[in-house]
């Protein structure tokens, strides 16, 4: 339990009272960059449509805008379909092809990452902006062992020796208290638990890699109620640790409750209201996000 993050003013911890039965130990951290109010990525009036096969176009995101505050994790929520993925995929450049952007501009750190060349993207990629996918086994190539895996990404980071970028990839599985680092290292991803391959994606994103954000989709998705807390309390350790600005996709309204300072709420592929997570949690002002938090709750009830 990481018992000394306590919330800082601007983002006073909200009444558990209010909130869905938390499963996640962790409670929200506020480092000193929060203070600052230049946003580190600013998602500004995005839309697109898919194309269909017989060339019409279906929209599916509209007029998309929200901001990531630096040394945040700010929560993307809402129910299957309404465009958190397709949003984080177009922030990193990885959109479906089928995705035809109609509008908007991403900003990160000043930089429009949609007028980016892809070479100029894809040292964004990794380097600046790092994902965490929901199945880190299915992330992992199958064919090389874990630990080659993240000292490959280590070497194309930040080059040097063969033997460095195994160093580093062993001390990488280390941090993220995979025991046994090293004998795990040589191992293959069916070898790992579904947590431990999480700790593992975790470990290439956010250690390997040197983000400044660091964007999760649905990270404990799949995994034991007790191993999604335990992985929770290890992102919020490593954002505050590294001072890093997370993005965190999740239906889990628990874990935005206990680990994230604010919360942007999607219905539909568009954006329904944004604010700090004390003030959506106990201060809805939109229908749907009352009905979110309400279902939620039901979901809490039923458990
Ligand atoms: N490759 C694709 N081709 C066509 N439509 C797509 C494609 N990928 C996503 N969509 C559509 O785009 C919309 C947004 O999808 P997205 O995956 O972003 O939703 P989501 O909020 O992340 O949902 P979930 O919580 O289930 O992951 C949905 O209507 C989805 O059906």
């Amino acid at each position: 339990m990481v018992g000394v993050l306590l919330p800082g003013p601007r983002h006073p911890r909200p009444d558990r009272r209010l909130l869905p039965a938390g499963r996640c130990a962790v409670r929200p951290y506020r480092s000193a960059a929060a203070a600052m109010t230049v946003p580190l990525l600013r998602v500004d009036g995005l839309g697109g449509a898919f194309r269909r096969r017989d060339g019409g176009l279906t929209p599916v995101l509209h007029d998309v805008s929200f901001a990531l505050q630096p040394g945040c994790i700010t929560a993307v929520v809402g129910e299957t379909g309404s465009g958190k993925s397709l949003t984080a995929l177009t922030i990193l450049g990885l959109q479906p092809s089928a995705f035809v952007r109609r509008s908007g501009r991403i900003l990160f750190a000043g930089q429009d990452l949609l007028a980016l060349p892809p070479s100029a993207m894809r040292a964004v990629r990794g380097r600046r902006i790092s994902m965490v996918f929901q199945d880190a086994r299915a992330a992992l190539n199958p064919v090389f062992s874990v630990g080659a895996q993240l000292a490959d990404v280590h070497r194309l980071q930040h080059g040097g020796s063969a033997r460095a970028a195994w160093d580093a990839a062993v001390e990488a599985l280390r941090r993220v208290r995979i025991p046994e680092a090293e004998r795990r290292a040589r191992q293959y991803p069916h070898e790992f638990s579904g947590g431990m391959a999480q700790r593992a994606m975790i470990a290439m994103a956010a250690l390997v890699c040197t983000p400044a954000l660091l964007i999760l989709d649905e990270p404990t998705t799949g995994l034991d109620v007790t191993i999604q807390s335990d992985i929770m309390e290890l992102i919020v350790e490593l954002c505050r640790d590294r001072g890093l600005t997370a993005c965190l996709i999740t239906h889990d309204l628990g874990v935005v409750a206990e680990s994230c300072e604010e919360v942007v709420v999607m219905n539909a592929g568009r954006v329904v209201e944004t604010g700090t997570t004390e003030a959506i949690f106990t201060r809805p002002q939109q229908p749907y996000t009352r009905r979110l938090l309400a279902a939620s709750r039901l979901d809490a009830a039923a458990a």
